[in-house]
């Protein structure tokens, strides 16, 4: 099988990445094609990778394609690929927001898996939802799913709504971890710890409690609790956090980029 990502970026390579060793690819090359030069100078540095400068060089002799370009590049890259196309081809979209029928109208065909996939992937612990039109069949999508699944986990969501809220849950949320990474980090700065510290104390606890919550049945609502002595100082924390509504806050933020990935369908 060979297959081919368009859009070698923060995603694209990701999964180049991961996929570039699958035994799916039967020791055939990963295929890559890029616009940027410097991407394209780097990429050409790594055995593992064919790549190309031109669609017309690769897209023919794709059984499977990924396509890893940003949403608002998605219409004028359909239109360069679509004289180039066939109806056997697989397409797998990581993009956000754009839909099933969108790719199937720009390019003509009817072969489509709608993915949405998170940056862990880049280390192997990405959670990848997804969802497939009609005309794929039970084989291919177990084909499909052992190429997502180099990256890490993935989920079968049963329509593409359930892809836009997976894009407010997984997709957008590292950056929400990330963003309370920092306002810690911050906070430990503020208090005088060097970066170094301040990096052990906040990476550390973070990983802890995954772990914990990752290898028990318990909710986070009660490791909260255990964690917080009556009267103690988590207590003082959590209250502080209820008194500015921090919980509803992130939970609004969730459902903007929800709402937000149906706009860019709407787009
Ligand atoms: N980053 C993330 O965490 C996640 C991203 N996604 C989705 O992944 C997709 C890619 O995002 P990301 O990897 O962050 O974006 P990047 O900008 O990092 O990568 C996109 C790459 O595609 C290239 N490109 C643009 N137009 C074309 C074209 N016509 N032909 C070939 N290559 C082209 C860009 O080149 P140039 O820079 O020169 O434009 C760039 O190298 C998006 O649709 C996003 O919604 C989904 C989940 C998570
Ligand atoms: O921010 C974005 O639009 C993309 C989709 C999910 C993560 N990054």
């Amino acid at each position: 099988m060979r297959v081919l990502v368009i859009g070698a970026g923060n995603m694209g390579l990701t999964y180049s990445e991961g996929m570039a060793t699958s035994s799916m690819l039967n020791r055939k090359k990963l295929m890559i094609h890029d616009l940027s030069a410097e991407l394209i100078e780097m990429l050409r540095k790594k055995p593992e990778f064919d790549v190309y400068e031109k669609l017309e060089d690769c897209l023919p002799m794709a059984d499977v394609v990924f396509l890893g370009v940003k949403p608002y590049h998605a219409d004028a890259l359909m239109e360069k690929m679509k004289p180039m196309v066939n109806d056997q081809q697989i397409f797998v979209s990581l993009m956000a927001g754009v839909t099933i029928q969108h790719i199937q109208n720009g390019l003509e065909i009817k072969k489509v898996v709608r993915t949405m996939p998170n940056l862990p992937a880049k280390v192997g612990r990405g959670v990848t939802s997804y969802t497939e039109s009609k005309e794929i069949s039970r084989v291919e999508l177990l084909m499909i799913r052992n190429l997502l699944d180099t990256t890490g986990e993935s989920i079968r969501v049963k329509n593409e709504e359930f892809i836009n809220k997976s894009t407010g849950i997984s997709g957008s949320g590292p950056a929400y971890v990330f963003y309370f990474m920092q306002s810690m980090l911050e906070a430990a700065k503020k208090m005088g710890f060097s970066d170094n510290d301040s990096k052990v104390l906040v990476s550390t606890t973070f990983e802890g409690a995954i772990k914990l919550f990752k290898e028990s049945d318990l909710t986070p609502t009660t490791w909260m609790d255990r964690v917080a002595s009556k009267g103690g100082t988590t207590r003082a924390a959590l209250d502080s956090m209820d008194e500015n509504n921090v919980e509803e806050l992130i939970k609004e933020a969730a459902f903007a980029a929800f709402n937000r990935a149906v706009e860019l369908g709407e787009e």
